[in-house]
């Protein structure tokens, strides 16, 4: 598991780590820069292990904090030989006293400082050429939208790395324009090929798109104090709502995943139950059981329409098939009800929704369901677009229920538009889970996974080769498969999410991204639960020097 930051609660444990603790500030910031000036060593190396010849290096450099790290790492660099010089941007008198005395140690060394204004004209000559970039002109003190002459600035950088100028871009700690909470452009951004950051991850380059503009993100132990030392005050400001630190998985957690008893029976490892599928729609519900299954679930069953019979009996004889008509739904209500009164019984878990469609019965059914289970319910697709049209519905969310929608979902759910939640992904999935006391797992390119109690948890594994119809339908009988082998709701909802992306990559891998089907993702879900196997790529983009179990 790896912790995720804000931008705030970065600032809190700078904070605590040099009033409270009393490490001095310039000690720490020595050790960031002795890291990203590292990485960009490594970047510059010739394969014989020595320094290229005439290789440069230019760190541009705001006047807060993050600008003094790439004085300081150009610093380190020139003092290795490296022909490393430093750009300004913004007025250097009105900088932190840290900038200014690293300003000072490099017009002491005699190292060449040029104003925005100098480099502008060097650019536009053309003789702006290096083969790294040092992006220090924001870290997480950004606090606007970014415009005038940084945002000329950026968008210089992204034109020199664009047209091949600069070679590589290294971010000190968050590229300079993304929100360190968000991961939105605040009006312009820097495109980093590598982003070296301190202490943990900030939810920023996790969240997109700040992720795409990260690169590869490598993570610094700088010698902050462990995040549980921290007094809740200093944690969470003094007036502030309380915000929990966020976390993301790796292979390391597949352990969660509970030992297969040897002493077991279909009966050990769940009963799901899912109510799923309409007339000409069974894929949904077919997806759905083949991930329960495939997760390890013992024993399926489908509840769906008469019309669906045959052919899901022919591709999933594994499940067992209950099935009713619309007519026999809206007429015998009663003889209904105790029908779904003893699948709810039978059921250690309830997925509802996947391809439900949006018939009037429908309603009837969502009903049944919700008041009905007493067990965990994963609440998906129609599922959710019924409650949406039927907001009654809500009152009979319990702590039990799963729901995943995905943003269109989410904006039927709400009432808000696709834009605002996009901006606003965790908010909003926090906010929901926290009304309704409920886990909400809001899915998009990074899926955030909202428990009842605030904790909040953003996915890393996956590929754009996902988003495809039936992808979502997979997750549903992943997160109830885990559910079924006794997982909690949050515990099943993250580690769900987590499987459900590594069997995209692992998918993918053998089919290519543009080939990949649903059907496909479901076959590897297997091997994505192994832990040993490799092959998580979004895993092998990030790097930790210091791993989160060392702490
Ligand atoms: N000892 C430590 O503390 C350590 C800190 N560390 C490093 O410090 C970084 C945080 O430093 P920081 O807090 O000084 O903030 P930083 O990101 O440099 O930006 C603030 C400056 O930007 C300005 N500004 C903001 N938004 C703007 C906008 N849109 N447009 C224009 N200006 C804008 C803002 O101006 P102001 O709002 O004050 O007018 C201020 O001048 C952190 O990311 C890490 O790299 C590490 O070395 C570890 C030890
Ligand atoms: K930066």
């Amino acid at each position: 598991m790896r912790t995720l930051v804000t931008g705030k609660q970065m600032k809190a444990v700078d904070a605590h780590a040099i009033t409270t603790i009393g490490i001095p500030s310039m000690v720490l910031m020595e050790r960031a820069a002795f890291a990203v000036a590292r990485e960009v060593k490594g970047i510059l190396k010739e394969e014989a292990g020595r320094l290229a010849p005439g290789a440069s290096v230019w760190s541009v450099c705001g006047t807060g904090n993050n600008g003094a790290d790439g004085i300081a790492a150009a610093r380190m660099l020139f003092l290795e030989g490296v022909s490393a010089g430093v750009v300004l941007i913004g007025q250097p008198e009105k900088g932190t006293e840290e900038f200014l005395q690293q300003l000072k140690i490099a017009r002491n060394l005699g190292m060449e400082i040029l104003s925005r204004e100098q480099w502008e004209e060097l650019c536009s000559q053309g003789g702006m050429r290096c083969r790294v970039l040092i992006d220090a002109i924001f870290g997480v003190g950004l606090s606007r939208q970014v415009q005038g002459a940084y945002a000329e600035c950026i968008r210089r950088i992204n034109g020199l790395r664009q047209e091949g100028a600069v070679e590589c871009v290294a971010a000190v700690d968050i590229p300079s324009g993304v929100h360190s909470d968000t991961g939105q452009v605040m009006g312009e951004a820097v495109s980093a090929d590598l982003t070296v950051t301190f202490g943990w991850e900030k939810r920023g380059t996790v969240l997109y798109p700040g992720r795409s503009l990260a690169g590869r993100v490598v993570v610094e132990n700088i010698g902050f104090p462990p995040l549980d030392s921290l007094k809740p005050e200093v944690r969470d400001g003094e007036d502030e709502e309380e915000i929990p630190y966020a976390c993301t998985y790796g292979p390391g957690d597949l352990e969660r995943i509970p030992e297969r008893a040897a002493y077991s029976n279909k009966g050990t490892f769940g009963k799901v139950l899912i109510v799923a599928g309409s007339e000409n729609m069974c894929g949904a519900a077919y997806l759905s059981a083949l991930a329960a299954y495939r997760t390890g679930a013992g024993l399926v069953k489908l509840l769906t329409v008469e019309e669906n019979r045959l052919i899901l009996q022919s591709r999933l004889p594994e499940a067992i098939l209950v099935t009713y008509t619309a007519g026999q739904l809206m007429e015998g209500r009663e003889e209904f009800r105790k029908l779904i009164d003893e699948q709810c019984r039978w059921a250690d878990v309830v997925v509802l929704g996947p391809g439900l469609g949006c018939g009037a019965y429908v309603e009837y059914l969502v009903e049944d369901i919700l008041t009905m289970a007493c067990s965990p319910v994963v609440v998906d697709a129609d599922g959710l677009n019924t409650i949406a049209a039927h907001p009654y519905l809500t009152s009979y969310y319990t702590e039990n229920i799963i729901i995943t929608p995905h943003l269109g979902e989410m904006a039927r759910l709400t009432g808000q538009s696709i834009p605002q939640i996009r901006e606003n992904l965790v908010e909003t999935a926090a906010e929901y889970a926290a009304h309704y006391g409920l886990t909400c797992v809001l899915k998009d390119a990074a899926t955030v996974v909202a428990s009842r109690e605030g904790g909040i948890y953003m996915n890393t594994s996956g590929t754009s080769a996902m988003a495809k119809a039936g992808s979502g339908d997979v997750l549903t009988g992943i997160i109830a498969g885990l559910l079924g082998l006794g997982m909690d709701e949050t515990e099943s909802a993250r580690l769900g999410v987590y499987i459900h992306g590594r069997a995209g990559e692992l998918a993918a891998e053998k089919t290519g991204c543009h080939g990949m089907l649903a059907s496909d993702l479901a076959e590897a879900i297997g091997s994505a639960m192994d832990g040993k196997k490799a092959g998580n790529a979004a895993e092998s983009v990030w790097q930790s020097r210091d791993s989160e179990e060392k702490r």
